[in-house]
C-alpha cells in the first residue's frame, strides 16, 4: 500500500485489497472514467500510480513518454501482463496477442504481417462485401422504417464477417441467429458472470490459476472452433480450395509461400487511424517453431477476440453520431452519392478508400470513442524513468511491472481536443491533421506491438457504414440515449442498454446498386 508512496509518484490513497478501483467494482463509475478522473486530477505530471485491485500500474499521461516507451524503449516493455499463466491454456497463450515479446513474438508478428496488407485487405472486400448485402437486405425488410440496437446489430454482422474472412465460414446471423457460429462467438465474447470472476482471480493471483486450470476458452468452444478449424485445413488440402481468406493465407505460410511485400504496409489508403507496422513485422524472421494446425487455431480465434467487439463499438459509435449530427449524416452521402456517379453506382474497393470524409467520420468516432480504453505494458526488466522537471525523482519499476495508456482520457484531453465531446470530423480534415500531436490519436495502440488488424478493422468499418448511410436515413428515436451513459460493469464502453438508432429506409438511395 506504500509502494508509489516510496517512489514519490503521485497517487491515490488505496484500500487494501481493492487498491483504487471501488468506485468500478461498485457499479458507481465505468473503468474509462475512472481512470479519465484520475488523469484530469493528476494533470501537473507525466504519470500517475494506480493501485489495481491486488497490482499496482503506472499510468502514463505524457505522449513523449508513451512514445518512449511503445517505440525506443519496446524491448524492455515488450508485452501485455498475462491473463492466466501460458501454461494453463495455450490456445489461448499461443495467439499474437497473448504471447509474451520477445523472439517467438517476434517470429509470428512477421509472419502474420503479410496477411493484412493492402493487397490482401483488397481481395477480402469481395467477402465483406456479401456480408454487407445481408445486412442491408434484412432491414430493408423490416419496412420503412424500423428502429435499431446497433451493438448487437453489428455484433451479428462482425461475426458474419469474422467467419467468412477467417473461418472460412458464410452464415447469416442477423437472419438466422441461431446459427451455431453465432450461439457459440456469442458465449466466447460473454466476459460477464462467473467467467469475469475467474479470469479476475485468475489475473490477481495466478497461482489460482494453476491449481485450478481454469483455461480462458471454455471447453466447449474450443472444441467446436478447433474442429471446425482443423476440417476446414483437412478439406482445403483435400480438394485444393482456394479462397481468399486467413485460412488460406496461414496454409501459405505452413507451406512457406508467402512473401513480406516490399511497401506494402505503408500505403495510406486505409485511412488516417492506420497503424504503420514495425521494423519487427516488416523483417522477415525464420521461423523456429513449426505452424502447427493448433498455432493456426489459436491465430483465428483471436482474430475473432480482437476483432469482434471493437469493429462493432466503433460501427455503433459512428452511426449513433451520425443520428446526432445530421449534417455531417448530409455531407457524408453527398461524398457517397457522388463517388458512385462515377462507378454505375457500385461501391468498389478503390472508391470506398477514395472518400476523405468518411475518413474523417471514423477517425473522430474512434477519437471521441476508442474501442479499447487503455493498453498496457509489462517490462522483462528493471527499467528507470530519469527525471524531468524539479518535482520528478527517477522512478525504478522492477521486472514485470505494469504501465497503462489510458486512451480514453488523452483522447478526451482538451489540451489536445479542444471541446472533447463534441464529435467535429473536421478535426481529422487535411489542414487539421497534420496538428494532431503524435501518440495523442491512439485507437490502434502503438509501436511494434499495435494493432496488426487496423486495415481489416477500416476497410469493414468503412464498407458497412457508407452502405447504411446511402440506404438509409439515420434518426434518432425515443430510446436513443443522449448522452451516452457508458456501462459500469462492462469493460467495453458501450451503455448497457445498447446503441439505438432509427433506420428510414431511402428510395433514392437504393436504387444505385441493385
Ligand atoms: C476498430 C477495431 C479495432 C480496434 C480499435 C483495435 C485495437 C487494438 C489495440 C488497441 C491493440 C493493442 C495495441 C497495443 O498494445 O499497442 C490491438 C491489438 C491487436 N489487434 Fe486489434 N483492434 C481492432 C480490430 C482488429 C481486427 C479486425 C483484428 C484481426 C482481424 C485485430 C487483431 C489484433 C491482434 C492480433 C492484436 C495483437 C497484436 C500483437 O500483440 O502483436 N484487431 N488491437
Amino acid at each position: 500500500l506504500n509502494y508509489w508512496e516510496e517512489k514519490n509518484v503521485q497517487h491515490d490513497r488505496p484500500l487494501p485489497i481493492f487498491g483504487n478501483m471501488l468506485p468500478n467494482l461498485l457499479g458507481k463509475i465505468s473503468n474509462a472514467e475512472l481512470i479519465q478522473q484520475l488523469y484530469n486530477k493528476y494533470s501537473s505530471g507525466r504519470y500517475f500510480g494506480l493501485y489495481n485491485l491486488g497490482s499496482t500500474s503506472l499510468v502514463i499521461r505524457d505522449p513523449e513518454l508513451i512514445k518512449k516507451i511503445a517505440v525506443k524503449e519496446f524491448e524492455t516493455f515488450p508485452e501485455h501482463k498475462p491473463f492466466i499463466p501460458s501454461d494453463v491454456d495455450p490456445l489461448w497463450s499461443n495467439n499474437l496477442f497473448a504471447m509474451e515479446g520477445g523472439e517467438k513474438w517476434h517470429q509470428l508478428r512477421s509472419t502474420l504481417s503479410p496477411s493484412f496488407t493492402s493487397s490482401k485487405m483488397k481481395a477480402m472486400f469481395v467477402l465483406m462485401k456479401e456480408c454487407t448485402k445481408e445486412f442491408i437486405n434484412y432491414f430493408e425488410s423490416k419496412g420503412d422504417s424500423v428502429d435499431v440496437e446497433l451493438k448487437g446489430a453489428f455484433a451479428r454482422f462482425g461475426i458474419d464477417v469474422i467467419a467468412t474472412t477467417a473461418f472460412g465460414v458464410t452464415c447469416n446471423s442477423l437472419s438466422d441467429p441461431k446459427n451455431e457460429f453465432y450461439v457459440l462467438g456469442k458465449e466466447l465474447m460473454n466476459f460477464k458472470g462467473l467467467r469475469r470472476i475467474i479470469l479476475m482471480l485468475n489475473l490477481l493471483c495466478p497461482p489460482i490459476a494453476r491449481i485450478t486450470r481454469v483455461s480462458f476458452f471454455p471447453e466447449k468452444i474450443k472444441k467446436f472452433f478447433g474442429s471446425l478449424v482443423k476440417e476446414t485445413l483437412q478439406l482445403r488440402r483435400e480438394r485444393k480450395v482456394v479462397r481468399p481468406d486467413m485460412i488460406h493465407l496461414l496454409m501459405e505460410y505452413q507451406k512457406g509461400n508467402l512473401a513480406q511485400e516490399e511497401d506494402a504496409h505503408s500505403t495510406p489508403e486505409a485511412g488516417f487511424a492506420v497503424v504503420e507496422e514495425s521494423v519487427f513485422g516488416k523483417t522477415k524472421q525464420k521461423l523456429k517453431f513449426e505452424v502447427t494446425d493448433d498455432i493456426i487455431t489459436s491465430q483465428v480465434m483471436i482474430f475473432f477476440l480482437a476483432g469482434l467487439d471493437t469493429v462493432s463499438t466503433m460501427m455503433s459509435y459512428t452511426i449513433y453520431e451520425l443520428a446526432l449530427n445530421p449534417d455531417s449524416q448530409n455531407r457524408l452521402r453527398a461524398e457517397i452519392e457522388d463517388a458512385l456517379r462515377f462507378s454505375d453506382g457500385k461501391l468498389t474497393y478503390d472508391n470506398l478508400m477514395g472518400m476523405k470524409y468518411l475518413d474523417m467520420v471514423i477517425s473522430e468516432s474512434m477519437r471521441k470513442w476508442p474501442p479499447f480504453v487503455l493498453i498496457d505494458r509489462r517490462s522483462v526488466r528493471p527499467y528507470t524513468i530519469e527525471p524531468e522537471g524539479p518535482t520528478e525523482t527517477p522512478v525504478f519499476l522492477e521486472k514485470h511491472s505494469q504501465v497503462i495508456y489510458p486512451i480514453f482520457a488523452i483522447h478526451r484531453d482538451p489540451k489536445y481536443y479542444p471541446n472533447p465531446d463534441k464529435f467535429d470530423p473536421e478535426r481529422f480534415n487535411d489542414e487539421n491533421r497534420s496538428s494532431i500531436q503524435p501518440y495523442t490519436y491512439l485507437p490502434f495502440g502503438a509501436g511494434p506491438r499495435n494493432c496488426i488488424g487496423s486495415r481489416f478493422a477500416l476497410q469493414e468499418g468503412k464498407l458497412i457504414i457508407a452502405e447504411i448511410v446511402r440506404n438509409f436515413d439515420i434518426v434518432r428515436v425515443k430510446k436513443t440515449q443522449v448522452p451516452i451513459v457508458m456501462s459500469k460493469t462492462n469493460f467495453n464502453p458501450v451503455p448497457d442498454e445498447g446503441i439505438w438508432v432509427g433506420f428510414r429506409r431511402r428510395k433514392e438511395g437504393s436504387i444505385l446498386e441493385k
